[in-house]
């Protein structure tokens, strides 16, 4: 059965050790499913009781949205603090008795560092007793780690597509959950606000609002307990628990340490000189408004050409192993087929 070109299974890889993962996963920075890594005791302690008991009532920032797919554009959500434990509790239920806007509504934890506004997250800091049954895969050097985080969700939550800039080892410990990644090379169909998409609905986007969104790669997988997910920094990425489900990501700087700024502490702040270029652009921008609009025009096309032959990569798009084949794809394409020029933004 061919595969539809626009849907990628992510690739399944089951007995990588950190030679197999630096060779075949990293260096070719395609995002893939490690199952059988070992992450520790945490696979079968960490049930809702146990977490509860030995997370206690330290308070946790989270978020509580009526429905469970979250939506950054109406912010149909609100942050409050709870205690672990009571945090938890309600992640786990499908109804509460106690709630801040109905008996349904969903949650959703990204835990935080101690100072929240200076320090990144460490689950070993935060959650030691919680940490101790969680080992993180040294697949990476030691100097490259950035934070590592607790990510809890209520059955059905989905949190909107987005990118990190930094390496994210995602571990599944308990319950599955749907993850559908876009390559950074589809940023132009994505309708990005930010490091946000604004097509919230992935399933069945509103095409006429978002036309261009049937054009980028869809990529997918389903985490089971136990699985890792490595996602490239800059791949895109959106989570739909299946179950509720506990996880810990581990980011990793995949830039010398030199490169990111040094007030991020979510991961998600452009490195230094991305961020410097964008401002740039922003400034080349409002100079080209100083002219009549076919003169803008004209500029601004000038401005594409130069930026595609500059910037954008001459190598193709590397393939995903078992998949289909993405070298072929634009091959015959007769707007990509000349490698180097990729189609224009439109
Ligand atoms: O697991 C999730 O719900 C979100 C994960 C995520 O965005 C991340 O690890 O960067
Ligand atoms: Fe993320």
């Amino acid at each position: 059965m061919m595969q539809d070109p626009e849907k990628v299974t992510v690739p399944l890889f089951t007995a990588v050790d950190r030679e197999v993962f630096l060779r075949e996963i990293y260096q070719m920075r395609i995002p893939a499913v490690l199952r059988g890594v070992s992450l520790g005791p945490c696979l079968d302690k960490w049930t809702v009781d146990y977490l509860r008991e030995k997370g206690g009532d330290r308070e946790v920032k989270v978020h509580v949205s009526p429905v469970p797919q979250m939506d950054f554009l109406h912010k149909n959500f609100l942050y409050r603090t709870l205690p672990f434990d009571v945090f938890v509790q309600r992640a786990a239920e499908t109804k509460h008795s106690d709630f801040f806007i109905s008996e349904e509504e969903s949650y959703y934890l990204r835990s935080l560092g101690d100072d929240p506004r200076r320090e990144p997250a460490d689950l070993r800091k935060q959650f030691p007793g919680l940490a101790e049954d969680f080992s993180i895969p040294q697949f990476f050097e030691p100097e490259q780690f950035f934070s590592c985080v607790f990510r809890i969700s209520s059955c059905g939550l989905q949190l909107w597509t987005h990118y990190d800039v930094m390496d994210n080892l995602l571990a599944q410990v308990s319950g599955r959950k749907r993850v559908v990644l876009y390559s950074p090379r589809d940023a132009q169909h994505l309708y990005l606000s930010g490091d946000k998409s604004e097509v919230l609905d992935i399933d069945s986007p509103d095409l006429e609002r978002y036309p261009e969104f049937v054009k980028a790669r869809r990529y997918e997988c389903v985490l089971e307990p136990g699985d890792l997910l490595f996602i490239p920094a800059l791949w895109f990425h959106n989570t739909l628990a299946l179950q509720f489900g506990v996880g810990v990501n581990v980011f990793w700087r995949h830039l010398r340490a030199e490169s990111y700024d040094k007030k991020d502490i979510y991961g998600n702040k452009d490195p230094v000189a991305a961020a410097r270029a964008m401002q740039v652009l922003e400034r080349a921008l409002q100079a080209l408004e100083e002219l009549p609009p076919d003169y803008r025009d004209f500029y601004g096309r000038r401005m594409v050409l130069r930026i595609q032959s500059c910037a954008y990569s001459s190598e193709p798009e590397v393939a995903v192993q078992g998949c289909s084949p993405i070298k072929t794809l634009a091959a015959s394409n007769s707007e990509t087929s000349v490698p180097g020029s990729l189609s224009h933004p439109d």
